[in-house]
């Protein structure tokens, strides 16, 4: 589970401070699929990049699977991202010097798994994803659904508890934001939790709540049963 309470984001620039989170405390449960949803600039990236220990909150608390976030510093954060949390961007974030491969096989790298090992999963999560066709292909020779696909087998191959996704079909057309989504969804029914940051009604209609933010604050939070 993780917990939030009374999150804060102020950021501080030369000229302005800008308040982004004004006071958050939400609950995930392992295994639930939540939607964030909100006007352009109400916050919702500055959340998901504290809730997958990206950055740091200004004041509050951040309990992440028992442990207290909120103060750790980077190379503890990133020690605690390995293996605990996948990423999936709406720019998919493939590395473009690597291959389709070597970008999956990447996350297993940092975990030091040994090499007999990393081939198995990296494969097995390419299959998956029906990516196998294009392993030696670089990220700029895929389609933008291929590209996600293999950033999807990159969030996954450490079997993460947590993935979280920002605007994940948003540089897509609708029938490969539907592939996704429904990816997404099968992740969460082995028990994955998601979290995903979406401007689609749609999209959102895959999560179990709704959390939505206006000005850094949750407004309302909707159940779909
Ligand atoms: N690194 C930063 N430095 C200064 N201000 C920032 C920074 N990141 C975000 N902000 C400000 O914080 C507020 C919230 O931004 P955030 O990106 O979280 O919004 P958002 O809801 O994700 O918006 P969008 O839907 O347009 O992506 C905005 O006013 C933004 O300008």
């Amino acid at each position: 589970m993780i917990k939030t309470v009374n999150l804060q984001k102020v950021f501080t620039t030369e000229e302005v401070e800008t308040t982004a989170l004004n006071g958050i405390s939400l609950e995930i449960q392992d295994g639930e699929f939540v939607a964030i949803m909100g006007p352009s600039g109400c916050g919702k990236s500055t959340l998901l990049n504290i809730l997958g220990l990206l950055d740091n909150p200004s004041l509050g608390e951040y309990h992440f699977y028992g442990t207290e976030v909120a103060k750790m510093p980077e190379r503890s954060r990133a020690q605690l991202r390995k293996g605990n949390i996948g990423f999936v961007f709406q720019s998919f974030n493939l590395i473009d010097e690597l291959t389709v491969y070597e970008n999956v096989e990447l996350p297993l790298l940092y975990l030091k798994v040994p090499a007999a090992d990393r081939k198995k999963r990296a494969e097995a999560s390419l299959e998956r994803m029906n990516m196998m066709h294009r392993r030696n292909h670089f990220p700029q020779q895929l389609s933008g659904g291929q590209q996600q696909r293999t950033a999807i087998a990159r969030a996954v191959v450490a079997t993460p508890k947590m993935i979280l996704a920002d605007e994940p079909t948003g540089n897509l057309d609708s029938s490969n934001g539907e592939q996704v989504m429904n990816l997404l969804r099968e992740l969460n029914n082995e028990g994955t939790t998601i979290v995903m940051v979406t401007h689609s009604p749609h999209d959102s209609g895959f999560a179990h709540r709704v959390i939505n933010l206006f000005d850094g604050k949750v407004v309302t939070e909707n159940f779909h049963v």
